[in-house]
């Protein structure tokens, strides 16, 4: 499990911790870590051109820190102080002493020549847009063909909620002190930080703002059948979706369902012949959910329409006491009466993208996680956020951001088949967060196995599910994310 932590948490911690040790311990805690990141990721020291782009702040003397040492272990490192007179005054030293050069952005040239670009410009101290001389800094540099490395938070990232500012700094790579920040993991935040390393301070932090789940943890939710399961007590899915005329949403769900855990999967609905026809495996009846027989969780809405029909069942699945899972236009069709969601006892898990969520009623601006926890506490509901790095929000605020998936999943039916997944996990019993997190992790899992033979199309994301369990079981001999 990754934790994640926001500024003003790794802010507080510091603060016990820095007064618990000798004046600037941390910030060469912090610098040595950057340093040695560094030069794994360079693979060598002696030559390597290294520009420093320092700020006014702290990062700002991180960076001086780490660029010192490189520069004693033979590196040609440059500094480039973006405000001279307020640079960490102990940090320039350090660089001075190593024997750095030290420039200002009137004679900066030669800034895309680097091999590497340390940016430490701001951290969590940063407020909005980057000022004028930042943001030409990062433009100059970042034209060239050097390694960008971010010092604890891109910068012009928001490091609570992943918002980019125009001319933020696009890392490849993200060292981060202390705790791994939302921002670097969500939202567009995400692509901006690249590959997180995280340099632990030893900070006494508190339980996290959010988490990310790992692929052992999602193993540890989904134990394989013991000798006395039967087809019942791995958990009964029921899924209604698609329709006469489009059964595809149907076929993919039941699909996804039955290759994520294939105990027993009902299908009731419209569709009936063309899931019958894809899917043997599957109990399949053209009737109501409410006549399907034993059912332990439902999925409710992928390609079911938004007549009076659809209406009707919707209301049906929402009063049974039962884990339902509503998505696509079943989110639509809750968006007139949401009271169907907030009045149920039992749990309720909501899989809307953007466009679903804001019908739903809620702003989505720039902070994803804020927007999916405020909804999801409105609601009594767990709320599933899709996006490139989905977020997942529990009623109580418990909350996870996936850290699985690839860009190719942007493509028709994917949605169908998360929908199936999270059903048929919530059907073991889990709790209805973490089926939904889990279920993210794995379709996103699933999604990357897909497209490393190049594009998928969503009946391929159903295809390699099983290796997708397999592989968060350890399976493929790959170390666990
Ligand atoms: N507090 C601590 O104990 C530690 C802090 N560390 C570092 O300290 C950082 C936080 O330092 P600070 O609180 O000094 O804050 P930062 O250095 O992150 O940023 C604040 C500085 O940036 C300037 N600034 C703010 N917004 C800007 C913008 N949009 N464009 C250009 N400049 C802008 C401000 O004028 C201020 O001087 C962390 O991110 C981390 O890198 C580490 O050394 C570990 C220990
Ligand atoms: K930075």
């Amino acid at each position: 499990m990754t934790d994640l932590h926001t500024a003003d948490q790794v802010r507080a911690a510091e603060a016990v911790a820095l007064a618990r040790t000798p004046e600037g311990a941390l910030m060469q805690r912090a610098a040595t870590g950057l340093a040695t990141v560094c030069l794994r990721l360079a693979g060598r020291a002696v030559g390597l051109r290294v520009t420093l782009l320092v700020g006014s702040g702290d990062n700002g003397g991180d960076a001086l820190w780490a660029g010192a040492t490189l520069a004693r272990r033979g590196a040609a490192v440059t500094g480039l102080l973006l405000d001279p007179d307020r640079a960490h005054p102990a940090g320039l030293a350090a660089l001075r002493r190593a024997g750095a050069r030290v420039v200002t952005a009137a004679d900066a040239a030669g800034l895309d020549r680097a091999d590497l670009v340390l940016d430490g410009i701001t951290g969590i101290g940063g407020r909005g847009g980057l000022r004028p001389a930042a943001a030409d800094a990062v433009g100059r540099a970042v034209a060239g063909p050097g390694l960008l490395v971010a010092v604890d938070v891109p910068s012009g990232v928001d490091a609570d909620t992943g918002v980019v500012e125009d001319g933020a700094f696009p890392a490849q790579h993200t060292v981060t002190f202390g705790a791994v920040k939302p921002g670097l993991v969500v939202g567009e935040g995400r692509g901006h930080a690249g590959v997180v390393h995280l340099v632990d301070l030893g900070l006494e932090l508190g339980p996290p703002a959010a988490r990310q789940l790992t692929d052992g943890d999602v193993a540890a939710l989904l134990p394989d059948p013991g000798a006395g399961d039967d087809k019942y007590s791995q958990g009964v899915v029921g899924i209604h979706a698609g329709s006469a005329t489009y059964p595809g949403a149907g076929v993919l769900c039941t699909g996804a369902a039955l290759r994520t855990r294939p105990g027993l999967v009902r299908y009731a609905g419209t569709a009936a012949e063309g899931v019958r026809a894809a899917w043997p495996e599957a109990i399949v009846s053209s009737g109501r959910p409410a006549d399907a027989g034993r059912v332990q969780a439902w999925v409710v809405g992928p390609g079911g329409g938004t007549d009076d029909e659809a209406r009707d069942v919707l209301a049906e699945v929402l009063a049974l006491d039962l884990p339902v899972l509503v998505d696509a236009d079943g989110l639509t069709l809750l968006a007139d009466d949401l009271d169907l969601v907030r009045h149920r006892s039992a749990p309720t898990v909501l899989t809307p993208h953007d466009r679903e969520f804001t019908r739903l009623g809620f702003d989505l601006a720039g902070d994803r996680i804020g927007a999916a926890r405020s909804a999801a506490a409105d609601l009594g509901a767990v709320v599933l956020l899709k996006g490139d790095a989905t977020v997942v929000a529990g009623p109580d605020g418990t909350t996870f951001v996936n850290g699985t998936g690839t860009p190719w999943l942007a493509t028709a039916g994917t949605g169908d088949v998360l929908s199936g997944v999270v059903g048929a996990l919530l059907a073991t019993g889990l709790p209805a967060v973490e089926a939904a997190a889990a279920g993210a992790h794995l379709h996103g899992r699933a999604g990357q196995l897909a497209a490393a033979g190049g594009p998928l199309i969503a009946s391929d994301l159903v295809r390699h599910l099983p290796a997708a369990v397999h592989r968060v079981q350890g399976g493929l001999g790959h170390s666990r994310a």
